[in-house]
């Protein structure tokens, strides 16, 4: 078999990634459940990751759940923080076993299609954190992977709120350089038809801003209430969300009864494709740079060490003090450049360092 056809065969044999991300109660565990339900279904179960450590029930089984490894409440009362601190310390500490996360994908590639993940609440501290960035990027080296924008169609059709989360979106697929497929979720009490105008059709958001407040969800009569400098400035937006419009996948479905489950799927193989042809490469330039930068500034301090010691002794080094002495070195020394890393008390008992990872 070619290189070429062992690579397509590789790729093909790779789980999606589908990370939800979305507004607070815009549907994102109610998604997931949908979808968990929906593949197990079709006889293709997938694996499910919950990242949301303050989530009290969760109502689907997850085979990675944050919450087994790291206590919430005790973060929050061990680093005296309040619930959003509290999210992104468990979040900083998951990320430091966040390894042992990729292990268990990697053993489970060749048996699942699809890996879920649900993330806080609060979108802010899993898209805006080094967590979050981290978490994202660690998936997105190891599968295909696709950032699915939930939004809740109904209270979107206030043209502020639809811009909100247009603004939101184009700001994770300029963040994560992943394919971005906006799901219009709640179709059963609204529609999506409407913002999928608003998204082709500038004439129609126009209209639409001009027979409504731009926070009320319903047409209003009383048009010399609106602020005009709020008008112009959508208007304005919206022009430049074009690009961002052109390119995004969109797919209206209903958590709540299922429908467009098979179109759901369908957008996140077009995503996929995307993943291969634009975004893969890139990433993968990405890591080149890094890894060059990394190597070259590695050989430099090299060079200065090798060239600091020739000026110190001229006579060359023959024998380590400490290799006279019988003792050795181990990985953590080389590593921490002698520093001992510990764990402080707060995390010892917040973390759950000898966690073995539960339904794997
Ligand atoms: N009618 C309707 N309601 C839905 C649908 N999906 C979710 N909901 C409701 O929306 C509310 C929020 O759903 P969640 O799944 O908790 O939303 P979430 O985004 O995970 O919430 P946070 O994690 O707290 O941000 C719940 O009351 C759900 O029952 C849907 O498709 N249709």
């Amino acid at each position: 078999m070619s290189a070429e056809n062992q690579e397509k065969k590789t790729e093909q044999q790779q789980p999606t990634s589908i990370i939800l991300l979305g507004m607070a109660g815009s549907g994102k565990s109610t998604v997931l459940q949908r979808l968990n339900s929906y593949l197990h279904s079709k006889k293709q179960p997938p694996y499910v990751i919950n990242l949301d450590p303050a989530v009290r029930e969760l109502n689907y089984n997850a085979n990675i759940d944050i919450r087994d490894t790291v206590d919430y409440s005790k973060v929050m009362k061990q680093y005296n923080l309040g619930p959003n601190g509290g999210i992104m310390t468990s979040l900083n500490l998951f990320t430091t076993k966040f390894d042992q996360v990729l292990g268990l994908i990697e053993k489970r590639k060749g048996s699942v299609q699809n890996i879920l993940v649900d993330t806080p609440g609060q979108i802010e501290i899993f898209t805006w954190s080094a967590s979050g960035a981290i978490i994202t990027d660690a998936i997105a080296s190891e599968t295909p992977t696709v950032i699915g924008f939930v939004v809740d169609t109904p209270r979107t059709m206030a043209p502020a709120t639809f811009m909100s989360n247009m603004l939101y979106a184009c700001s994770i697929l300029y963040k994560t350089r992943l394919p971005v497929l906006l799901i219009f979720n709640k179709t059963d009490v609204q529609d999506c038809s409407f913002a999928e105008e608003w998204m082709t059709d500038f004439e129609a958001f126009q209209a639409a801003l001009s027979s409504r407040s731009a926070t009320s969800t319903h047409e209003s009569t009383n048009q010399s209430e609106e602020p005009s400098y709020m008008n112009s400035l959508m208007n304005s937006m919206s022009l430049v969300l074009e690009e961002f419009y052109a390119n995004i996948k969109t797919v209206g479905i209903s958590a709540m009864t299922g429908a467009g489950m098979p179109e759901f799927f369908d957008a996140v193989e077009e995503c996929r494709k995307e993943y291969y042809s634009d975004y893969k490469p890139e990433l993968d330039r990405l890591r080149r740079e890094r890894q060059e930068k990394s190597d070259a500034s590695k050989k430099d301090s090299l060079d200065r060490l090798m060239k600091d010691m020739k000026t110190d002794d001229d006579e060359p080094i023959e024998s380590d003090a400490s290799e006279e002495e019988g003792e050795t070195l181990d990985a953590q020394d080389v590593k921490g450049g002698g520093i001992n890393i510990t764990n402080t008390s707060a995390q010892t008992q917040a973390f759950d360092d000898g966690t073995s990872w539960p339904r794997p």
